[in-house]
């Protein structure tokens, strides 16, 4: 069995990886200002209320009770985005699938806060997702920063459920993306790779993606 996804759909799919608060939705913000370019954000609201519930606030105070309950969710959500119609030709969005699962499934079993038998189900569904459904992806664009970065930018954002996280959280997270995206050293990377580096001021990244757009949209042509 196999269900076609967005190279089904003719289109090429970016997904904008990083850190949490790094600048992925900013720089969203600034390619949805492109022609014949479809932006999808992660579905973070759908995360913070599912039916009158906040599974995301609930793994933030008891990850391990609730960490398989918020990355079934994440998996359900972002499989829903990576298949939804194409709008347009070019289509970049938030993260993706497999970040959900190489990065912050992995860490939650890693740090011990993920029962052996909650990874074993998370991982199941996983391999039988990307197994059996065609999963578009054909450039990752990794905004890469410093764990310090990110501590002041999300300290800034004051998202509500994010305020216990700690920098050590965000170092643990910065790590794993390395290993997976850099070195290459840790999960299959889905497609090629394009780093972008992202401590600098907005003026500055602006320009840098500026300066990158034909790299970023290249692949379509
Ligand atoms: N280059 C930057 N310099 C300073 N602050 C930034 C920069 N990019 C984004 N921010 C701010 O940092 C916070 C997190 O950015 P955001 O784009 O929401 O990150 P993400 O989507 O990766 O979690 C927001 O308050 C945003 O306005
Ligand atoms: O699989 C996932 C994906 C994301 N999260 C958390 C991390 C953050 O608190 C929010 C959204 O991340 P941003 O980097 O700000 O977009 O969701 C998670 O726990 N599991």
């Amino acid at each position: 069995m196999c269900f076609p996804g967005v190279e089904g759909q003719g289109g090429f799919g970016i997904c904008i990886e990083g850190n949490i608060a790094s600048g992925k939705t900013t720089c969203l913000e600034y390619f949805s200002k492109t022609s014949n370019l479809e932006v999808l954000t992660e579905p973070v609201s759908k995360w913070r209320n599912i039916q009158g519930h906040n599974p995301l606030a609930l793994m933030y105070q008891d990850p391990v009770r609730w960490g398989l309950t918020l990355q079934t969710y994440v998996q359900l959500t972002m499989l829903d985005r990576h298949l939804s119609t194409m709008s347009a030709p070019v289509r970049m969005m938030e993260r993706s699938i497999y970040s959900a699962k190489y990065i912050f499934v992995e860490n939650l079993y890693r740090s011990g806060k993920m029962p052996e038998v909650d990874f074993a189900v998370l991982s199941e569904w996983f391999d039988w997702i990307t197994s059996n459904i065609d999963i578009p992806v054909d450039l990752i664009v990794y905004l890469q920063t410093t764990p310090q970065t990110c501590y002041e930018r999300l300290t800034q954002r004051c998202r509500e459920e994010e305020k216990v996280i700690p920098l050590e959280y965000l170092e643990t997270i910065h790590q794993l993306y390395e290993d997976w995206l850099i070195n290459q050293m840790s999960f299959k990377v889905p497609a090629p790779v394009l780093v972008i580096p992202a401590n600098h001021d907005l003026q500055k990244m602006l320009h840098q993606y500026e300066e990158h757009r034909g790299k970023i949209l290249m692949g379509s042509k």
